[in-house]
């Protein structure tokens, strides 16, 4: 049988079978298409090169790096109330909301480049973790309870 791509098996995943979202409507928020991990692996790949920091690129550093960004991330929500922290974050100005931006894509490029460095296929590794989740919580019994695994 031909190989499934990881496209397609997110397609599958996330559609019914009229090939429509049964969770979203038209007018939801979603990402812009068709940027891969792959694709940010390989630009981030080509600007350390480029500059010569393949060296100081060891797993312990990146991970460290990207631990440093999550911080940069949690400053960006420290002290605010409640109401401040409401999905979509309407409350925050255009130059707050870019600043979460570039620290989300800080995380996102450090982590796929120490998925890269410890030569874990990160996109494989995302498909079968799901898999896994979803057998762990089928939903029948875990629907509308946030209750872990080991607690139904
Ligand atoms: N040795 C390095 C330094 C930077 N970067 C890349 C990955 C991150 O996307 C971004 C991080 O840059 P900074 O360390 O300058 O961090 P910030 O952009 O968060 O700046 P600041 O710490 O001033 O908020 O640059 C990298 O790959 N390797």
């Amino acid at each position: 049988m031909e190989k499934e791509s990881s496209k397609t098996i997110i397609h599958h995943n996330l559609t019914n079978e009229n090939g429509s979202n049964p969770d979203s409507n038209e007018s939801e928020f979603q990402f812009t298409q068709d940027l891969s991990l792959e694709s940010i692996r390989k630009l981030h790949n080509k600007f350390v090169t480029e500059r010569n920091w393949e060296q100081y690129h060891s797993p312990r550093n990146i991970m460290m790096a990207m631990v440093g960004e999550i911080g940069e991330i949690a400053e960006l929500f420290q002290w605010r109330n409640d109401s401040d922290c409401q999905v979509g974050l309407h409350s925050w100005t255009d130059e707050q909301r870019n600043a979460l931006g570039e620290e989300l894509s800080d995380v996102l490029i450090y982590l796929t480049r120490l998925a890269d460095r410890c030569h874990i296929d990160l996109p494989k590794a995302v498909l079968d973790k799901m898999k896994k989740n979803e057998e762990k919580y089928p939903i029948d019994k875990v629907f509308g309870s946030s209750k872990k695994y080991n607690m139904y």
